[in-house]
This record gives structure tokens, C-alpha cells and sequence, in this order.
């Protein structure tokens, strides 16, 4: 069945929010903290090993009222029930979105088409589960009878980010294989991957859905030709594996069935690290570890469909970013996590969050009339302090932020994980408080200045405060828990997308650029070149007269 279609705008609720939000966009966070004691721990929620504290956002008890019965409005329960039904939610692609279905429990039914896919999932597990013990024990060999050092994922998007951020994230776990990735269709980022590998040592795993992705294929092609420069065709079946949803493709391509790993059209690519797409997480962490991540996706997944809106952290999440989004116009949010491990986190939930909800015409095809998906950036605390904290800060632009955070550091040092903390902490009270005028005067008067110094200083010292951001502070950060934090965001992608009424597992948006590449590579090419604006027609020639 699919979603329910609503205009958002037109909804009571929306209304209500709307006038709502005339009554209390200028109100003060702090003086909301000063009358109310029990505020942090009314807008908190304690699931597990984390911790959420969203008190430090610009709404009162009937804020989060009003947020709640929107999503009650807009149908949420049913969609949550469709989206792990296995309902074919992705109608423009006439899909099932089940990224859930690859973290469920063994016993679990899903059915699709009439089909329990739950069997054949666990098949593939276990396939991952043989080949990276095999790998990593050493007794799957290379060609020459030496054991593998090295693994390079080729694969781009969904099948190159999931995996880098998890491997990068999950480091502190790794065993002794050196895990590469090459994804830009830039020869020279592959160049300086192979260029230190000795082939007889190094496993390729070639990721894509579809098997037709220019960038996978290219980079696979340069792999196999510079591998066969010191082997012969019989010894790919040694060094290549695939993941794909395109058997034949990869038949094509000469890759030994054994080395093969089906996925399923019913998980989008940006969704896919729970499938064989994480065949290099498992390489890299081992399998136990791999599995714990999908546990810990799949108790968030329990959370997110058992538990009241009230005390569900991706509703709660997903209501107050559309509350910034759509009544407060903030255009973007930052994502800053404290911990050097999730230092690709956020380029990760770029692609999860804006290929899923950069839409523009709504579930009934109209164009929307209200903002959808917002924009998404960040960086790891501290350095971002010292980066773009600034704007943050004293910019003109709204910015909510999510701080993620742990209580353990993983390799103990408290002293370096207490002075991180301090910093994490020390922001979001910034953030919220800022420094007044009389603040700042007391500070400059303490300093011995004249008047006139102090006068010209003072307005550039004063911080406005009053920036929201939510507090995810989490025990310690282990595969389980990366898993939840994942699926967290996950799910609240798909609140966002149910309450915007778009369609947030397809991405159309991506295929006109891939099309004109592909036309204007035969530009390039050719001594012709077709019609083009006279921009590009100027910059084509300009290219193909100067290039060496
Ligand atoms: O895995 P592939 O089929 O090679 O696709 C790789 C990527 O291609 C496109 O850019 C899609 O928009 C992404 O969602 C996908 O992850």
C-alpha cells in the first residue's frame, strides 16, 4: 500500500505551528532554562546507551505538542508500519525500502511479493561471515600462495561511503588488513591507491547496485588491467569480488561465482552498508563486529517502531529539524561529532539525507509549496571549533546542530577525553547563553582599558546565543552503538520525507548529469563537438585546444 498523501501546509497541525511559532520565535532559550528547572530532564530521552538531551532547542511543552500531533496528522504510525512491512513505499522506482530487513532478527518474517526474505538474507551473511574469515585468517590465498595484506573497495556512493565512514569509524576495532577505497572516476585517485600495492597480496572488491556505474566500472577496468600486467586471467577469480544486484554483469566481468555477493533492489545505495556492501567493514573488523553494528541498528530500528512519539528519538529529531526547516527558514544543519573516528559522518549523511530529501514535487506529483530537505554539513570537534565555529556562533544564519559525543574514550586516556568533552559540553552552553553586553563589559573593565576602547570592542565581543542544538551522548562508541546512531538518522530521514509527502527513497536527480557526461565525453573525444550554450561550447574548445 502506498503512503498517505497530504499537503503538509494544509494540515491542522501545520497551521496551528505556524501561528504558534508567531507567538514564540523570539523567545529566549535561557529565560525558558531559568523559569523552568525540570526543562533538561522533560526534553530528554534515556534509551540504551544514549543519552539525548533536545532541551537546548527554541520550543516549550506545546511546541513539542503541536510537533507531535503533526506527525499523528500526517499519518506517521501507518507509514512507520508500511516502511517495515516491506510496502512498496519507493513508487517511483515500484520498490520496497528495506534497508531494516538486512539488520532483523533470524526468526523475523518480511515479506516480499509473498516471499520471506529474511532466509536468503542470512544466507548472504553467512557468505560474508566465510569469505572474511577466510581473508583475514589467511586461509583464502592470493594467486601466488601468499596470504592478503591489503583490501581496495571500488565502488562509488552508497557503495564507497557507507563502508569508508564505517571502517574509518570503527578503526579502534580493525585487524591487520589495510583497507583502501577508490571511488572518484579521477584516474589519479586510483593511481595513488595501487601505486604502493603489491598485487599478489591485495583483494578487489568491486561494489555497485546496478554494476553500470561509470566511475565502478572504470576504476575496476584500470584494477584488472594493472593486476594482469603480473598475473594471468585464471588468477582473478583469486583477487576479485563483487557485490551487486547485477549478476550478469558481473558474470561478464569474470569474477568466480564463489567471490560473488547478490544485494536486492529493496535497498537503496545509500542505505546499503547492512548488506554485502559492508563485505570491506567485515574484512576490516571482522564479522562479529559487523554483526554487532546491524544489532545495534536493528534495537534502534525496535525503538523507532515500538516506542511513543514522545520518547522516540528519531520522531523527536526529525520533528525539531522540520521545525527550524519550515517554520524557522534555517536552510541547514550542522553535524559535529566528538570523536576523530567519525570524521566521515557527515559526508556519509550528506548523501542519506540529501539525495533522500532534496525533492521538490510531492507525492502526488505537484510541486511542493514549502521547503523540504535541508542542507547537511560538518566536521569533528575540536577542529571545527577553530574552523567554522565562528559563523555558528555570530553569523547571521540559523544553524542547528547535533553534537554527538561519548562518556568512554576508547583507548582511555582521560585526560586528552576530558578536555574533548569539556569543549563538547562547553559549545552547546555557549550556543545557548551567548554573552551579553553587561558580560562583556565586566570582562573589558577588568582589563584595564579606557572607554573608548572598551566602547569600540564591545559590540564585536557580545554573543547573541540562543542557537539550538540537540546533545547525543552516547556510552561509548562500539559497532553496536555506531549501528543505532546510524539507523537513528535513517529513520529520521524517513519522518521528514513522510511529513514533507515526498518521495525520499529514489533520486532522480542525479541521472541528467550523468547523461550529458556521457555526451559530452564523445565531445571530447571526437574532433566534433554537438551543440552546446555557448558557455560550455567555449569551455570545451578552450579544453580540447590546451590539453597536452
Ligand atoms: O552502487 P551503484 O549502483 O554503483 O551506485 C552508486 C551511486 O550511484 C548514484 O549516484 C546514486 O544516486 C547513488 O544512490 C548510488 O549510491
Amino acid at each position: 500500500m502506498p503512503l498517505q498523501s497530504h499537503n503538509p501546509t494544509a494540515l491542522n497541525h501545520w497551521n496551528a505551528l505556524k501561528d504558534h511559532f508567531e507567538d514564540i520565535k523570539d523567545i529566549e532559550m535561557k529565560k525558558l532554562f531559568a523559569s523552568d528547572p525540570g526543562r533538561a530532564e522533560e526534553f530528554s530521552i534515556k534509551w540504551e546507551d544514549f543519552y539525548v538531551d533536545y532541551s537546548k532547542n527554541r520550543i516549550t511543552g506545546k511546541t513539542l505538542e503541536l510537533l507531535l500531533k503533526l506527525a499523528e496528522e500526517a499519518s506517521l504510525k501507518d507509514a512507520i508500519s508500511k516502511y517495515f512491512a516491506g510496502d512498496k513505499i519507493n513508487e517511483t522506482e515500484g520498490r520496497a525500502v528495506l534497508h531494516t530487513a538486512l539488520r532483523a532478527k533470524k526468526e523475523a518474517s518480511i515479506s516480499i511479493d509473498g516471499t520471506n526474505v529474511v532466509p536468503e538474507i542470512y544466507e548472504v551473511k553467512q557468505k560474508i561471515k566465510a569469505f572474511s574469515d577466510a581473508v583475514i585468517s589467511g586461509a583464502k590465498k592470493g594467486h601466488t600462495g601468499k596470504a592478503f595484506t591489503d583490501i581496495v573497495n571500488i565502488g562509488i556512493g552508497g557503495s564507497d561511503l557507507g563502508p569508508a565512514m564505517v571502517t574509518e569509524a570503527l578503526k579502534f576495532y580493525k585487524n591487520h588488513l589495510h583497507v583502501h577505497f577508490v571511488s572518484n572516476v579521477d584516474g589519479d585517485h586510483v593511481q595513488e591507491v595501487i601505486k604502493n600495492l603489491n598485487p599478489e597480496t591485495t583483494l578487489f572488491v568491486i561494489v555497485s547496485k546496478t554494476f553500470t556505474t561509470q566511475e565502478t566500472l572504470s576504476n575496476a577496468t584500470t584494477i584488472r588491467n594493472w593486476f594482469l600486467r603480473s598475473a594471468d586471467e585464471k588468477a582473478i577469480s583469486s583477487h576479485f569480488a563483487a557485490v551487486s544486484t547485477n549478476l550478469p554483469k558481473i558474470a561478464e566481468f569474470g569474477i568466480d561465482k564463489e567471490n560473488v555477493f547478490p544485494m536486492w533492489d529493496w535497498v537503496g545505495g545509500r542505505f546499503s552498508l547492512w548488506s554485502a556492501v559492508g563485505l570491506s567493514i567485515s574484512l576490516a573488523v571482522g564479522y562479529d563486529n559487523f554483526d554487532r553494528l546491524l544489532q545495534g541498528a536493528n534495537a534502534m530500528d525496535e525503538h523507532f517502531k515500538n516506542e511513543d512519539f514522545d520518547k522516540n528519538i528519531p520522531v523527536i529529531l526529525a520533528l525539531l529539524s522540520i521545525w527550524y526547516n519550515n517554520f524557522f527558514d534555517a536552510e541547514s544543519e550542522a553535524i559535529i561529532p566528538y570523536t576523530q573516528y567519525l570524521n566521515r559522518f557527515s559526508a556519509y549523511l550528506q548523501q542519506g539525507i540529501m539525495e533522500s530529501n532534496g525533492k521538490s514535487v510531492d507525492r502526488n506529483g505537484h510541486r511542493v509549496n514549502y521547503e523540504t530537505g535541508t542542507l547537511i554539513w560538518g566536521e569533528p570537534g575540536t577542529n571545527s571549533q577553530h574552523a567554522f565555529f565562528q559563523l555558528i556562533h555570530q553569523g547571521t544564519k540559523l544553524i542547528p546542530a547535533d553534537f554527538i559525543g561519548f562518556i568512554n574514550s576508547l583507548h582511555g586516556d582521560r585526560d586528552h577525553h576530558n578536555k574533548l568533552m569539556a569543549n563538547f559540553f562547553a559549545q552547546t552552553e555557549a550556543l545557548l547563553n551567548g554573552k551579553t553586553k553587561a558580560e562583556v563589559l565586566e570582562e573589558l573593565n577588568a582589563k584595564d582599558m579606557d572607554d573608548a576602547s572598551i566602547e569600540k570592542l564591545l559590540p564585536y565581543k557580545v554573543f547573541e546565543g540562543n542557537k539550538p542544538t540537540n546533545t547525543i551522548l552516547i556510552d561509548r562508541l562500539t559497532p553496536n552503538n555506531l549501528g543505532a546512531l546510524i539507523a537513528l538518522y535513517e529513520h529520521k530521514i524517513f519522518v521528514q520525507g513522510v511529513i514533507w509527502n515526498i518521495f525520499s527513497y529514489d533520486q532522480w536527480g542525479v541521472e541528467l548529469g550523468k547523461q550529458l557526461a556521457n555526451n559530452i565525453l564523445v565531445d571530447i573525444e571526437s574532433d566534433e563537438i554537438a551543440k552546446h550554450d555557448s558557455s560550455t561550447l567555449n569551455l570545451l574548445k578552450f579544453f580540447k585546444k590546451n590539453q597536452k
